[in-house]
């Protein structure tokens, strides 16, 4: 079974209109929009409401675009049932409405719908990067559609659909604040919408030191120096030194114009019960690359204003200094400004030309006016604490975080040298001695070391096969079993590797954990499973995996995706009413009986370990020799 095939899922938009030829409407205006956007969607043009539940088209959908003139009475009851459903918007309007219950029949059978209205009409509506240009109609309602909404919906679905999204998405649809949006916001957050500043100042700093750790790993950027300003940005940094100690950082303090209220000066109480050292300005060496890695730039934020006062005057030249040393030097230290490089105009930037040349930006809450002329590689956003209303009042374009994270990337990611891409891993002892005798117990051991440590996907495996040609092919496929016999993985029996292994029956499986830097070899020959196992493993899969495995000739040439689409569709209303979907002839298991074992873990300066097990004979029985290669 290929991996790919089952992950790959396009954002499904259901586009519905007021009335009955509606579908047909949106399918002829669609050429409104460029064919490289329509190529990454799933429209689905929807007519006949009648049935949602019983419609597999409607099942799934994330977006529904809804197009209505704006008296439209269904229009409204959609948006309204959306709203009731999504908790975003409500109005008693549409109640009457004949289609009603189908309406709440079909809300419910999509996935957390994203509701996009347009209420100009017969038409589609435009799109646009930023809906702000588009003109708001009604409240929670937008004529053009966003690309960050879609965006948002993208990361809600499928890792390989956020992708996609992120390719359409331009740093123009970002929204940047002025100086006095900023003290608005701030105001407000504090105000009718009851944060408190320590609240706002814990996630800031937070993400400030994620925003770090996803670039500037401790392992190579270890030793910190946040220089912290007398304000909020002053606090950020504080707790951002907080975080980085305990992500593995070595981080210093310099705040020399400390404030006397509680809040900071708990702050400083946590640092120094971390032992975390607090150094004067005189203590700081004239040039800050000899002793640090990273200088975190927390002295002003959005309330600067004018030049700034010693001793941050001389503060701020240290870190333009910094940056010109840097470009006559190897291996560089690197700028981190929170939320404004300080010294620079919140909203013109670096006016004169002179400042500091962050290498990071952490934006907060959003991007103010001066982060348009920052040109460093890596912009990161943080502060995930905004609230709809926020968002809504000042018309916020922002992306969304990924999962579970306190901040993202904006814009691209910098170009990179392949080439200077390297970890130095750094991994716990592994020695001959502590491994278990059968390799089988050692690979389950680091296999549950895998699934504990969270790694996505631990089962996944390189699978390689030679066929008589002698011309090896490798793809990914998941192991579905192991035993004291071997690994097993299921494939259709008619598909390219299917083919090499009734040729040859030698393979090798290649785990790769990222994480815990470690992979395993394990090389043998093939044998496929008996069809009682095959059966087993196939009624174990999703019912949509066990179509998508029928309507797949694995490996032979299909005339467009659509063309899957229709058979999938096709089977699954054929086996709508079948409790048990038949195993096709063509699939089943193969099982691989090792013969080699190569269990690698990185290590420090390319010294990484290697342990091979191989099976000897010794006394007519079966033992594994265990030697340790070189790296
Ligand atoms: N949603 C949000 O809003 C959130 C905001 N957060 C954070 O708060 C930051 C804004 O904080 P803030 O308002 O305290 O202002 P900030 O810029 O740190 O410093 C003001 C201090 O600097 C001083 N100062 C000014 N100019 C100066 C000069 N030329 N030379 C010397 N000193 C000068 C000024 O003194 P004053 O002029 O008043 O005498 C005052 O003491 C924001 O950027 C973000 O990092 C996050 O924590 C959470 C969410
Ligand atoms: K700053």
């Amino acid at each position: 079974m290929g991996k790919e095939a089952e992950k790959v899922r396009k954002p499904r938009f259901l586009c519905l209109h007021g009335f009955r030829t509606s579908g047909e409407i949106l399918k002829k205006q669609i050429h409104k929009w460029p064919e490289s956007v329509v190529q990454k969607l799933d429209l689905v043009f929807q007519t006949d409401l009648t049935r949602p539940k019983a419609n597999p088209t409607l099942k799934g959908s994330s977006i529904l675009l809804i197009t209505s003139g704006s008296s439209s009475t269904r229009g409204q009851y959609y948006r309204r049932a959306a709203g009731a459903a999504s908790q975003r918007c409500g109005s008693n309007e549409g109640e009457t409405d004949f289609l009603k219950p189908y309406g709440l029949e079909l809300l419910e059978s999509c996935v957390d719908p994203v509701v996009i209205n347009h209420p100009k009409g017969h038409t589609i509506p435009r799109l646009e990067n930023n809906t702000r240009k588009g003109g708001e109609s009604e409240k929670g309602s937008t004529c053009a559609i966003s690309l960050p909404r879609i965006r948002s919906f993208a990361s809600n679905s499928s890792v390989e659909a956020t992708r996609v999204m992120q390719s359409m998405t331009s740093p123009v649809s970002i929204s940047y604040l002025t100086q006095r949006e900023a003290a608005e916001i701030d105001e407000i957050l504090m105000g009718p919408l009851g944060f408190s500043v320590n609240q706002l100042m814990e996630l800031a700093g937070l993400s400030v030191a994620t925003s770090i750790a996803e670039v500037y790993k401790p392992s190579e950027f270890n030793r910190v120096l946040a220089i912290c300003g007398p304000g909020n940005n002053g606090g950020d940094g504080l707790v951002a030194v907080r975080h980085l100690h305990h992500f593995g950082y070595k981080p210093f303090v310099c705040y020399p114009k400390r404030t006397a209220k509680p809040l900071y000066t708990g702050l400083v109480t946590q640092l120094e019960s971390l032992a975390v050292p607090l150094l004067t300005v005189g203590d700081l060496p004239s040039d800050l690359s000899k002793d640090f890695d990273i200088l975190v730039d927390a002295m002003f934020g959005f309330s600067f204003h004018g030049a700034p006062r010693p001793p941050f005057d001389d503060l701020i030249q240290k870190l333009v200094y910094l940056h010109e040393c840097n470009q006559t030097r190897q291996k560089s230290s690197v700028i981190v400004s929170v939320d404004i490089p300080s010294g620079w105009n919140v909203e013109e930037g670096d006016v004169a030309g002179e400042g500091i040349k962050p290498d990071m930006l952490v934006s907060l809450t959003a991007p103010k006016l001066c982060a348009k002329k920052f040109s460093g590689p890596h912009h990161f956003l943080g502060g995930r604490f905004v609230p709809p209303s926020i968002v809504e009042k000042y018309k916020l374009h922002l992306p969304p975080y990924p999962g579970t994270s306190m901040c993202v990337r904006i814009g691209k990611p910098p170009q990179i040298d392949i080439s200077a891409l390297r970890e130095n891993y750094i991994s716990p002892e592994f020695l001959e001695e502590q491994v278990e005798a059968n390799p089988i117990d050692q690979f389950r051991k680091w296999f549950d070391d895998a699934v504990a440590a969270g790694l996505k996907e631990p089962n996944a495996m390189c699978l390689s096969t030679v066929g008589q040609d002698g011309k090896p092919s490798s793809r990914m496929v998941l192991l579905k079993g192991i035993d004291k016999d071997g690994f097993v993985w299921c494939t259709n029996y008619e598909s390219r590797k299917a083919h090499q292994l009734s040729e040859n029956p030698g393979a090798s499986l290649l785990f790769y954990w990222d994480g815990l830097n470690r992979q395993v070899r394990v090389e043998g020959s093939v044998q496929k499973v008996s069809d009682k196992e095959s059966e087993q493993y196939f009624h174990s899969r999703p019912r949509g995996s066990q179509i998508g495995a029928i309507i797949s000739k694995q490996s032979t040439i299909v005339p467009g995706r659509h063309v899957l689409y229709q058979q999938f569709k096709e089977l699954e209303e054929k086996f709508s009413d079948v409790n048990l979907i038949p195993k096709p002839k063509s699939w089943g298991g193969y099982k691989l009986k090792p013969d080699l074992f190569e269990f690698w873990q990185g290590q420090q300066s390319r010294l990484h370990d290697r342990l091979q097990y191989t099976p000897q004979e010794i006394n007519g029985r079966q033992v594994w020799t265990i030697v340790r290669l070189a790296p």
